[in-house]
């Protein structure tokens, strides 16, 4: 079997003495998409964090390609894509500047630089703003920039925290065919969200996080997934955390927000 591409490993951490992730261990390996879901608060954005070297585990190991997110080689470094938190956008440039720069930034020849900038304006449907400030978009069209930077060097792990909160239908499917084209051609992924309607499209596998733990994985495939989900949280019990408890979907919109 591959190595994954992608470790956490028996990782833990706490806030001021709260766990914010207890003993998750989470393997991504080259090709397949790992979705990472819970409420509010169950530790998603901890684990991305620690994975991408932003935060240092209590406990614990992270790994991108088998190397310490803190400390990869630059040619490591360059495989690699990730948005957690806010994505890497200077408002100054404008769409086409930025890419150009991510493109530089992870590595490609400046000639490269800017047909792969071309080709992902295209790819996330950003052409009508190219020469717009990164800082004039919308919330929606900053998201897609984001996402457009730290995968138009095709990177073989890649990480993305709730990669769609702020994007319109058009805007879910192109991510939708940009992660999976990329897991086609042989990456790993990691994505964290609230829809499950919307990671059961591209997850070859979904783990649900209650409490900073890991209570259970969802079939992409099987049918009552949000059923299952909320049975998963409520079995889990809600002692960790400010999760709080499990939440009802009463517009049927397959949202957990
Ligand atoms: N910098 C911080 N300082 C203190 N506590 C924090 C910090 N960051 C996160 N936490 C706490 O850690 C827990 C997990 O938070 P995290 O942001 O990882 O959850 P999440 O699943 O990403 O939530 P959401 O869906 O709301 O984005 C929460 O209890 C949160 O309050």
């Amino acid at each position: 079997m591959t190595e994954p591409a992608l470790l956490l490993d028996d990782v833990s951490h706490t806030f001021g003495g709260r766990p914010a992730l207890d003993r998750l261990t989470l393997a991504v390996r080259p090709g397949r998409v790992t979705a990472l879901i819970g409420l509010n608060g169950a530790g998603k954005t901890t684990a991305l964090r620690a994975l991408t070297g932003r935060l240092r585990p209590t406990h614990g190991v992270a790994r991108i390609l088998g190397h310490d997110p803190a400390g990869m080689p630059a040619d490591v470094a360059r495989r690699f894509g990730h948005v957690v938190d806010t994505p890497l956008v200077y408002p100054e440039l404008t769409v086409t500047e930025n890419l150009r720069c991510a493109a530089r930034l992870h590595g490609v020849a400046r000639r490269a630089a800017a047909a792969a900038a071309d080709v992902a304006v295209g790819r996330m449907g950003l052409d009508p703003w190219r020469h717009t400030r990164a800082g004039a978009l919308s919330t929606g069209n900053r998201q897609r920039l984001g996402t457009a930077g730290a995968t138009l060097h095709r990177p073989t792990a890649l990480i993305l925290d709730e990669p769609t909160s702020a994007l319109d239908p058009q805007g879910v499917v192109l991510v939708r065919e940009l992660v999976r084209g990329l897991a086609d051609d042989g990456a790993a992924v990691l994505v964290s969200s609230h829809h499950l309607d919307e990671v059961a499209r591209i997850a070859d596998e979904i783990v649900v996080l209650h409490g900073g733990r890991d209570v259970g994985r969802l079939e992409p495939g099987g049918t009552d997934l949000e059923q299952r989900f909320f049975a998963m949280v409520l079995d889990a019990g809600t002692r960790t955390t400010d999760t709080g408890p499990a939440k009802t979907d009463p517009a049927g919109t397959g949202s957990l927000r």
